[in-house]
């Protein structure tokens, strides 16, 4: 008989119970065994949540309380000596990875963090040098596979194997060499990871599930001789021992020419991701005995499954498989990237409610698949109701917003295009803006203080009216003008006060968005964040930014700089629609912002900033893939940005990633904006080189000072990189700005910080002219 399973479940608790004990441990409110407490009472419940729904095999090991990977990290000795020998217990010593230590003396930095594959989920960064040496260190795995075994469940621990382990990890800062190949450390890592394994086997685990999802990496085609070797000493170390090997997020592709032959009892395949593989995945396994675990319900989006498919998906397993015993219902990936349950959403209409299956739901899925393929009457009524949801929901997109989609259709080739070429338009941008060499400017936003913060919870609650919250705002634009005027900056932004977050407020001015109440997902430690889903077509009913901009150039001569974020960013921070593509979406929401960006510029704004930070991030896993999401991507941007006339300087920016890759600052040059700001003061001239490399013409504000931190540098110091810049790109093209938006800073340290910034470029004006 099929059984049902899930890769994992999310950790925070139904109100965010491990959030909050966490927080309180960290500020000194509560003990360590009060968080324990809190962690064994949450852990316990996402087992019991499983098994209410129906899931017949439980994973554990997969609820943290902070990183998956830290946990397997810190478990078999992949721990920095500055942390080692830091002298701390096993808990401090952990979170002083995860989020650094200054206390008693010890001071500690954080180990820096990643994201989890194309999630926006970020793991702690695991480093290897050429004297890295492992050892169990840990025994929560066991503990936890134990503990859910004597409560009473069929459990399954999960663990991250070693090869992928090693592949998203860095060479550590203490490395002889920066080029070391950490790959050659895998014999030795291996071997603690045998011993873990035979101690969970020792400990009464039948199958434990090792999630490789490095195999759905283009890297992993070189790393066969690894696998096998790796898992060989698997099959040696814990000989009863039943290996699911999970990959997820993508497909294996020429990889199972190898995971065939590996000597493992289960494979995991996402079939959500890539449906497309299971034809060869069947013939692969089909004269073996493995058993064959198939990735049915999504675990990266919150739409409910559509189960009679995955149900036909199933059978078909079996009837090549030729024993329904061979094949498990599960969930694509961990459901960590979904929120907990739909129970908690109240202000959702509930048709569209009805279209969300949120992780204790996903289970509920699972559950039913395993229960149809055993008897399909047991599951007829809920099969039932389902097929109605998937239904109402396919009708409703069908008819979502006919006049979108002409339009989308509708688009021509100069729609992508600005009116000249950049040599054209930045003669007549400098003259319209009056800008001097070295021009300075910010990114955005200024402080969200304590004030502004209460002022919109306010507004929120229904505490103050839209005219005394809209006054708060002007004033507090007022002052964002003055201030800056007074620090001395060339182009100006109004501070975005207004905005709760930069996708949520141009998402809630947007159709074709839902909010929910509850839909936390962690982003990272004890950070969740709340995307935006898309439902629908995306359109702009009204102006968005307009007002405020206008009322911010109203207050100064300085060209003021509207602000917006951009088609890929709000796309890659919200849950996409299913049913089309997320090309479609970005289309839709570029189309949005042209009429935003020209009724900008019409309302007398000539600088138009639109954020792409995110860009980076949707990068899909496998190249071959690159350079069709690279080009949707680049001409949604165009897409908002190419109706305006030449005299509007069109700007980009850029957090948060590795832009130091070819094809990526190809596609930055293709935007084709006028000037884009990257983060940059930590990354010296590398990124530059790049950009110089792909003859990137147009102007470049590389950051001169970290945003992230309180330091202020000197002037000399941000003169210094300045002058560095000029090394590398033309004088005529450098902007000076920070590395990112001013938010979490307070007034005291930017202004500080800015005002040197503006010194620096003057000196560099008089020195480098
Ligand atoms: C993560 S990029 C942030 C850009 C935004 N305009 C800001 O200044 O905050
Ligand atoms: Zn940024």
């Amino acid at each position: 008989m099929a059984q049902s399973s899930v890769l994992g479940f999310p950790r925070v608790g139904p109100m965010r119970e491990v959030k909050k004990a966490l927080e309180a441990f960290w500020s000194g409110k509560s003990s360590a065994e009060e968080l324990q407490k809190v962690a064994t009472t949450e852990r316990l419940r996402t087992y019991s949540i499983m098994k209410e729904q129906g899931v017949e095999i439980i994973p554990t090991g997969t609820f943290s309380l902070y990183d998956h990977v830290l946990d397997i990290s810190a478990t078999v000795g992949v721990v920095p000596p500055q942390y080692a020998n830091s002298g701390l217990n096993e808990l401090d010593r952990y979170f002083a990875m995860a989020r650094g230590h200054q206390k008693n003396g010890v001071d500690l930095p954080a180990q820096e963090m990643q994201k989890w594959f194309d999630s926006n989920y970020h793991y702690i960064v695991p480093e290897f040098t050429e004297d890295s040496t492992f050892s169990l260190q840990s025994t929560k795995p066991i503990d936890d596979f134990v503990e859910a075994k004597k409560a009473g469940y069929n459990a399954r621990p999960v663990i991250v194997g070693p090869i992928t382990l090693i592949a998203i990890g860095k060479v550590g800062a203490a490395a002889k060499s920066e080029s070391f190949d950490t790959m050659t450390l895998l014999p030795k890592l291996a071997a603690v990871y045998g011993e873990l394994l035979a101690k969970l086997s020792e400990a009464g685990a039948e199958w434990v599930q090792i999630d490789e999802p490095v195999l759905c990496l283009d890297r992993a085609a070189s790393l066969s001789s690894e696998f096998k070797q790796t898992y060989e000493s698997f099959a040696k170390a814990a000989p009863k021992l039943n290996i699911l090997l999970a990959t997820y997020f993508g497909r294996l592709d020429k990889n199972l020419d190898f995971v065939k032959d590996l000597p493992i009892a289960g494979l995991h395949i996402d079939l959500d991701r890539a449906p497309e593989q299971l034809d060869a995945v069947l013939a692969a396994v089909k004269d073996k005995k493995t058993v064959l675990s198939l990735g049915l319900v999504s675990g990266r989006n919150i739409w409910k499954t559509d189960l009679t498919a995955a149900l036909a998906t199933a059978k078909k397993a079996i009837e090549a498989l030729g024993d329904a015993k061979r094949v498990i219902v599960a969930s694509t990936s961990s459901l960590q990237h979904t929120p907990i349950t739909t129970a908690n959403e109240k202000k959702l209409p509930a048709d569209v409610l009805d279209w969300f299956s949120f992780a204790t739901e996903k289970c509920a899925e699972v559950a039913t698949l395993a229960a149809a393929l055993r008897d399909a009457s047991s599951a007829s009524s809920i099969l039932e109701a389902n097929e109605k949801s998937i239904k109402a929901r396919r009708d409703f997109e069908k008819n979502s917003n006919p006049a979108v989609r002409e339009r989308l259709a509708a688009i021509k080739p100069e729609d992508y295009n600005r009116k000249s070429d950049f040599s054209v338009r930045s003669k007549v941008q400098r003259e319209h803006l009056k800008l001097p060499l070295f021009p300075t400017t910010t990114i955005g936003s200024f402080p969200q203080t304590k004030e502004i913060r209460a002022y919109r919870a306010r507004f929120t609650k229904g505490d103050i009216s839209s005219e005394e919250y809209e006054k708060f705002l002007e004033d507090e634009i007022r002052d964002v003008v003055k201030r800056q005027e007074a620090m001395g900056l060339d182009v100006l932004v109004h501070g975005e006060p207004e905005r709760n977050d930069m996708v949520q407020y141009f998402g809630e001015l947007l159709e074709g968005f839902v909010f929910t109440q509850n839909a936390w997902v962690q982003s990272f430690g004890s950070r969740y964040v709340r995307p935006p889903v898309i439902v629908s077509d995306v359109s702009r009913p009204t102006a968005m930014t307009v007002r405020w901009s206008k009322f911010a150039q109203s207050l100064t001569e300085k060209p003021m700089k509207g602000m917006l974020t951009g088609p890929v960013t709000i796309l890659n921070w919200s849950f996409p629609r299913a049913d089309v593509s997320r090309e479609i979406q970005a289309r839709q929401i570029g189309l949005a912002l042209r009429d935003e960006v020209t009724d900008l510029e019409q309302a007398g704004i000539s600088s138009i900033q639109v954020d792409e930070p995110a860009i980076r991030e949707g990068l899909p896993l496998r190249e071959e893939d690159h350079t069709a999401y690279l080009k949707w991507a680049v001409e949604s941007f165009r897409l908002a940005t190419s109706g305006v006339t030449d005299a509007c300087n069109v700007v980009s920016h850029f957090c948060y990633s590795d832009f130091a890759n070819r094809q990526i600052m190809e596609s930055i040059l293709n935007l084709d904006a006028d000037m884009v700001s990257i983060e940059n003061s930590k990354a010296g001239a590398k990124i530059l080189r790049t950009f110089r490399d792909v003859k990137y013409s147009q102007d470049i504000g590389p950051g001169v000072f970290d945003i992230h931190s309180p330091r202020v540098p000197t002037s000399e110091e941000m003169y210094e990189r300045i002058v560095a810049f000029t090394k590398v790109l033309d004088k005529s093209n450098i902007w000076v700005n920070p590395d990112c938006g001013l938010k979490t800073r307070t007034w005291d340290e930017c202004t500080k910080q800015c005002e040197a910034m503006v010194q620096a470029a003057i000196k560099a004006r008089k020195e480098l002219a």
